[in-house]
Formats: structure tokens, C-alpha cells, sequence
């Protein structure tokens, strides 16, 4: 059995290269930007107008000038105008280009027009005011986003802006999520006694939806000859098979021996953490990696969230998220297992604060359901003291 410490580096040490492709722009949403993108032109492209009112040349008022005639009005999505004389002004709204030979604007609420003439109503207007300067954001030319980051809402918003109706993005692995056991029926089926829904699938395809990720849900049952045929199917068609169950000692969990039969270069089987303790993980030429999660669906959770969701960022290229959180309540944890509790969090006067959620243990599904994250208690210690920090992994 290795410790999570040596565990977690030799799973980062088989991450995939993946290749890029070309996305339309809605479509890479939640995907990692493989390009760097830069300002195709100045950012605001042009003396902007920040506020409906009028332009005029703020010497003319410091000169003493209140009332000033309209030459014309200015609109967002007109080309730029010019004022004709420099006791005049012009009507301005917001998003237009700022009419030359003009530098400030007085907003509607700043002045009274009447009869074609505005009169201004402040006592003092500053060169620039209510001016978003050409330029003043980004420069044409500079960076803008450097690739290797989550495509957001945001970086949508500025691809858009910079006329990228497509996005070089990085590939994504074909997954394949596979429950096991012969106690499991589909979620349409109603269990008989003896039997439970397949829930840990849909939970592990649920969590790579939000990896933007759609997986393929296969069952294997409790009959070597089938895995085996299975799992060869599988291999053919996926970089990365996700396993839930069948891996510890049972007379009936024949994962291990399986996945050893078709090859498997095991990197671990057992990790001294709680739960999650009988996984494994192993490669296969290719390459391909085997994520053999243990059935229970804490257990399935959290070694999804503390060894795959790491694999696949890194393989991603996206930088490893490192936070901790301070406990609120003392535990007493004295197995050299690294504890991993599934916690509430808030934030009290700037820390970050977690409060463990009560479970009746591994078995016990909705005890993830108030969870916000999983704070892992190490090994070495047995007794946690509250106002100590501990690394936190966030649930999205
Ligand atoms: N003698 C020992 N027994 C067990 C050990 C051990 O060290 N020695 N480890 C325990 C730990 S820790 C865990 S975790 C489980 C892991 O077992 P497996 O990975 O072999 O998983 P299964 O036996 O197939 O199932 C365990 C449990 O989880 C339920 N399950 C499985 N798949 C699903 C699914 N897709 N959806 C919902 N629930 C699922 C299954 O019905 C079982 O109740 O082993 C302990 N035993
Ligand atoms: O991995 Mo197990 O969850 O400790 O029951
Ligand atoms: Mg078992």
C-alpha cells in the first residue's frame, strides 16, 4: 500500500497529450483555450462616450461659455462627426464615437436644452470626462489570453470581441465510466430487495459533464469472461476507462485480475486513505489509463475528485488548484490513512472555514449532498485540532 503522497505523483506522471482542434465559439465553453489571443485593434477601438448628453471643447467653458448651441446629434454606430465651431456642441450618446474637435461631455442630467441650445448646469468640466480613451484597455497587438486557461463566460465574451467565431482548443480524452457488480439495476428499473441502482455512473458522468466531457456509460457484470470482453472492447475505443467497483478483496471483485490479464501495467492498488483505499490505477500501451475506483460512492467520489480530476487538468495543461481550509471542530482520526471529509465551508473574517459533515461512512451518498468540498486529513496525525489548516479540494 503507498501513501497518497507517492500515490497522486505517479498519476500525474501519466497524463495524456492531447491533441488540438478547432471549436465553434459556443461549443468551447469549459474547454482549455490552446491558442493565444490577442487585441485585433485597439481596445475601446475608439474615443468612446460613456454617457448620453453633449460633447463640447472644455476650454470653451473654462472660458466662461454656459450656453452652447447643438450643431447635431451623434449616434452609437455613426461615423465620427466634427464639430464646426468651438462655441457649439454636439449631442452625443453613449457608445458613439466622441465627435472631433471635442473633449469632454456633460451628461443629459448636467444641462437643460431648449430651443436647440444646451445649457450646462455644472460648475466645473474636466478635459476627458465621460470619455473611454482609444486604446485605454489593451493596445492593438497585445496579449489578451494566453492559452492553457478554462474558457469562461468572460473569455467568450472577449473571443467574440476579437472576431474568433472559432477557438483552437485542446482535445479531450474518450472516456469510458464503467459500474460493476450483479447487485446493480438501471435507474429506471425498480430494485428488488437484493439489489441497488447503478447510482455511482451517473454520478461519475454527471461530475465529467462539468468537465465538459461526455462520457460512455457501459456495466460490467460479476463474470470474468464477460469483464474480460468487455474491457478489450473498451480499450479499443477509449484513452481512459473510469471503474467503479470490484477492486477489493471480495471473492467476486475480479477487476485487478482482469485488467492484469489484458495487460494492465499496474502503478498502484491500494492507497492508505479513507475511503478510497482499495484503488488502482495502471496503464495500458497506448497510452491508456485505468482509473479503478472502490464501489462505495464516497469512496468513487472522492478518489475521482483527489486523483482524476488532478489527471485531467494536468493532462489539460490547466494549473493544479492548491487551497486549504481551516477546520471548525476537532477530529480524531487515528489510522495512518489520509482522511478525506467531505465539508461545508464559509468564510469567516477573510479564512476560509470547514466544518465536517456527519456520515455514517463511505456507503453513505447523501452525506455529499451539503458538501462543498474535501479537505484531506494527513496521514501522520491522528488528532486535528480546530483553527488548522488542511489542503481542500472545491466541489463544482
Ligand atoms: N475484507 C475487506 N473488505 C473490504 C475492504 C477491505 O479492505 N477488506 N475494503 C472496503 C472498502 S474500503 C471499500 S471502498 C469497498 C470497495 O469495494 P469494491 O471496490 O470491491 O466495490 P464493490 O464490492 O463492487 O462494491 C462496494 C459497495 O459499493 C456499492 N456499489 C458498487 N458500485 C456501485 C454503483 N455503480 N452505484 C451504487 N453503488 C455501488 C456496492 O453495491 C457495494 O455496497 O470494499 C470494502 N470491503
Ligand atoms: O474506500 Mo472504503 O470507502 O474506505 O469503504
Ligand atoms: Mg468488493
Amino acid at each position: 500500500m503507498i501513501s497518497v503522497e507517492e500515490a497522486l505523483p505517479l498519476v500525474l506522471q501519466h497524463t495524456l497529450v492531447l491533441q488540438t482542434e478547432v471549436a465553434p465559439l459556443l461549443q468551447s465553453v469549459g474547454r482549455v483555450l490552446a491558442q493565444d489571443v490577442t487585441a485585433d485593434r485597439d481596445f475601446p477601438p475608439f474615443d468612446r462616450v460613456t454617457m448620453d448628453g453633449i460633447a463640447l471643447r472644455s476650454e470653451t467653458f473654462a472660458s466662461g461659455t454656459r450656453s452652447f448651441p447643438i450643431e447635431q446629434i451623434q449616434p452609437a454606430g455613426a461615423p465620427q462627426t466634427i464639430l464646426q465651431q468651438a462655441k457649439n456642441c454636439i449631442e452625443v450618446m453613449t457608445g458613439a464615437m466622441l465627435p472631433k474637435e471635442t473633449d469632454a461631455v456633460v451628461r443629459y442630467e448636467d444641462c437643460t436644452l431648449q430651443d436647440g441650445v444646451a445649457v450646462v448646469e455644472i460648475d466645473q468640466i474636466l478635459p476627458g470626462q465621460n470619455i473611454h480613451r482609444q486604446g485605454s484597455d489593451k493596445k492593438a497587438g497585445e496579449v489578451l489570453l494566453a492559452a492553457g486557461v478554462k474558457i469562461t463566460p468572460a473569455i467568450v465574451g472577449t473571443l467574440a470581441s476579437v472576431g474568433l467565431a472559432k477557438v483552437k482548443v485542446y482535445q479531450l480524452p474518450r472516456i469510458a465510466i464503467c459500474s460493476t457488480g450483479d447487485e446493480l439495476v438501471e435507474i429506471g428499473q425498480t430494485p428488488l430487495p437484493h439489489q441497488i441502482r447503478r447510482s455511482n455512473a451517473y454520478m461519475l458522468a454527471a461530475a465529467l459533464l462539468q468537465e465538459s466531457i461526455k462520457p460512455t456509460l457501459f456495466h460490467l457484470p460479476d463474470e470474468p469472461a464477460q469483464m474480460l470482453q468487455i474491457l478489450g472492447s473498451l480499450l479499443a475505443e477509449h484513452e481512459v476507462l473510469i471503474l467503479s467497483g470490484a477492486v477489493s478483496k471480495g471473492k467476486f471483485d475480479y477487476l485487478p485480475q482482469v485488467l492484469e490479464e489484458l495487460g494492465l501495467k499496474p502503478l498502484f492498488h491500494k492507497v492508505a486513505q479513507k475511503p478510497g483505499k482499495p484503488m488502482l490505477f495502471g496503464t495500458f500501451p497506448g497510452p491508456k489509463v485505468v482509473f479503478g475506483l472502490p464501489g462505495n460512492p464516497i469512496s468513487t467520489f472522492v478518489c475521482f475528485h483527489f486523483f482524476f480530476r488532478p489527471w485531467l487538468h494536468a493532462s489539460l495543461g490547466l494549473k493544479a488548484e492548491e487551497r486549504t481550509a481551516q477546520l471548525t471542530q476537532c477530529i480524531t482520526f487515528k489510522p495512518a490513512l489520509t482522511y478525506h471529509v467531505p465539508v461545508k465551508l464559509q468564510v469567516e473574517q477573510g479564512t476560509l472555514k470547514a466544518t465536517p459533515i456527519p456520515s455514517t461512512g463511505s456507503g453513505d451518498l447523501t452525506s455529499i449532498l451539503e458538501a462543498d468540498g474535501l479537505l484531506s486529513l494527513p496521514a501522520k496525525k491522528g488528532v486535528f485540532l480546530p483553527g488548522e489548516s488542511f489542503p481542500l479540494i472545491l466541489l463544482s
